[in-house]
């Protein structure tokens, strides 16, 4: 089992919140879960972790201007899905942060170890990547990445390759298992569909308010 280390190394984690949300029938990042937006709670979760925080998006910065967060582009080019976000994410990585860890707008379950053991996996096993898995599902974007993947994302995207475990099984990414459930809810479910967010939003309510009883008693 991988540990966090010690030692820390700092990273940036990115909100994906580009792609259409055509299931949802548009405006996922805004939808609501247990009274708070899903990008307000995966915000939350990426800064409890993480030195600093980018939203990636190509529709601008107005929508994200209350969050007051840096907005960055899919690169080279919109409409590539998830991995144009990666890249350009990897892009825009400030001196002295090497790591990027990228947290989906529709997964608002977290692990919150979930920086530092992708961060050990990746370390240990001496790759440039790692990925979450939960319940014998791998969950590639939930998964964290060196600036050294970019050649490997940029050559994949030049030949038309989108899936993003392409990169990850090119750079030998180890999996990394993760257990809790929140309510009964694995963490990285996904937010997709209307009754997903029912779902969702039943069971982060359940468990916001299960937490407020107890630590009132
Ligand atoms: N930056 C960026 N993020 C994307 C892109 N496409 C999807 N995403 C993000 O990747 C995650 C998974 O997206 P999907 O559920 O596969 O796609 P979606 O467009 O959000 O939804 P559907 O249209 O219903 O498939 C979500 O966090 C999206 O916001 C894209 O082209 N660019």
């Amino acid at each position: 089992m991988n540990t966090p280390q010690s030692q820390h190394v700092s990273t940036l984690g990115l909100v994906l919140a580009g792609g259409e949300a055509r299931r949802m029938g548009g405006n996922k990042a805004f939808r609501e879960v247990a009274g708070k937006s899903l990008i307000g709670r995966v915000i939350d979760v990426a800064q409890a972790q993480c030195d600093q925080v980018m939203i990636s998006s190509n529709t601008g910065t107005e929508a994200f201007a209350d969050y007051g967060l840096p907005v960055v582009a899919d690169h080279p080019k919109p409409g590539q899905g998830p991995l144009g976000g990666i890249l350009g994410g990897l892009q825009a990585l400030p001196d002295g942060i090497d790591w990027l860890v990228t947290f989906p707008v529709d997964c608002p379950i977290v692990p919150l170890d979930m920086v530092g053991r992708l961060q050990a996996a990746a370390e240990d096993a001496g790759a440039k990547a790692a990925f979450a898995s939960h319940a014998e599902r791998d969950h590639y974007l939930s998964s964290i990445w060196h600036r050294d993947a970019a050649p490997v994302i940029a050559g994949l995207l030049a030949s038309d390759d989108r899936r993003v475990r392409g990169p990850l099984q090119a750079l030998d990414a180890p999996r990394v298992v993760f257990e809790d459930k929140v309510s009964g809810l694995g963490p990285f479910t996904n937010v997709n569909t209307p009754d997903d967010l029912r779902a969702v939003n039943a069971a982060l309510s359940d468990h916001i308010a299960m937490s407020d009883r107890a630590s009132n008693r």
